[in-house]
């Protein structure tokens, strides 16, 4: 079944054109990744299908309705969330806010909204840091408190803006299994943007961007070394590698503007048998 259809749609950023026209669909109860360079439009297009940031042309739908009428029903959690520094809030605080919209009158919390919290914090694994204030947490604990608040939403649709940049391994993990349970055990679709192509050989469906949609489908569909070239630039793949029976292909960092940055590469591995 169809998640989220897009047709035609354009995405100004205030006067810059951040996404050329594009028309692509995502599939209910998958995980899709949306991938491609610094600046490619990901951030952007995750606005718009969260409701965020309206087009200036072309519609979107969200399980057959303009994105405007479900959005409340959507969880997204952005790349960086920005509390004024000095503001007394834990960890609690920021996953419950998770609950703000549905909680009942007068605003209090009820069970099911302590228990969607309860839940989310055990998930992430951050219950014995939840009377410790946000701006006393590493980047990764914090990260980790950001997609629990949006776990604690409980909403179908879960949008998460580069869930895993810059985390160690078991914070990685912990992320990893969270999204595949929110998949497996509870039917609901999960939208991600990452830099990390085997994060994206690993989901069910990839959507690639450079300035617009340029490919959308399977990873085995998405993932070619032409579309990759495309995104990220003529020349920048060095020649793929067997190694075990799995295809690697190594890609430098680079901008939309196709500029490679030196230093960090990634790997994409695929299997090949
Ligand atoms: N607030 C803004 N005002 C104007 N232009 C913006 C704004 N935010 C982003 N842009 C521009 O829009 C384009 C797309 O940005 P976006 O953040 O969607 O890219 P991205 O693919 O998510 O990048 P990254 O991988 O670096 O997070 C970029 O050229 C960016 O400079």
């Amino acid at each position: 079944m169809t998640l989220v259809e897009a047709d035609d749609i354009v995405l100004y950023r205030g006067s810059h054109r951040a996404v050329s026209a594009s028309s692509f669909t995502i599939p209910q109860g998958k995980i899709t990744a949306v991938i491609g360079p610094n600046g490619s439009g990901k951030t952007t297009l995750l606005q718009a299908i969260a409701g965020i940031l309206s087009p200036s042309a072309g519609e979107i739908r969200v399980m057959g309705k303009p994105v405007k009428e479900v959005k409340q029903d959507i969880s997204f959690v952005m790349q960086s969330v920005v509390f004024p520094t000095g503001t007394p809030i834990t960890v609690k605080d920021v996953v419950s806010m998770g609950r703000y919209a549905q909680r009942g009158w007068f605003g209090m919390f009820r069970s099911q909204d302590r228990s969607a919290i309860n839940y989310a914090m055990n998930v992430m694994n951050i219950g014995d840091l939840k009377n410790r204030h946000l701006e006393e947490l590493s980047g990764g604990q914090r990260q980790r408190v950001y997609v629990a608040q949006g776990i604690a939403q409980g909403h179908e649709i879960l949008v998460l803006d580069e869930p895993m940049t810059g985390l160690d391994l078991t914070s990685m993990r912990i992320i990893d299994d969270v999204i595949h349970a929110e998949v497996e055990e509870h039917g609901h679709s999960v939208i991600l943007t990452t830099h990390d192509l085997d994060e994206a050989a690993a989901a069910d469906h990839v959507i690639l961007m450079d300035g617009q949609v340029i490919a959308t489908g399977s990873p085995a569909e998405v993932l070619t070394r032409d579309n990759l070239e495309r995104a990220y630039g003529l020349g920048s793949l060095h020649e793929p590698a067997e190694v075990n029976g799995t295809t690697v292909v190594e890609l430098p960092e680079c901008t939309a503007e196709g500029d490679a940055l030196e230093a960090e590469e990634h790997t994409y591995g695929r299997r090949t048998s």
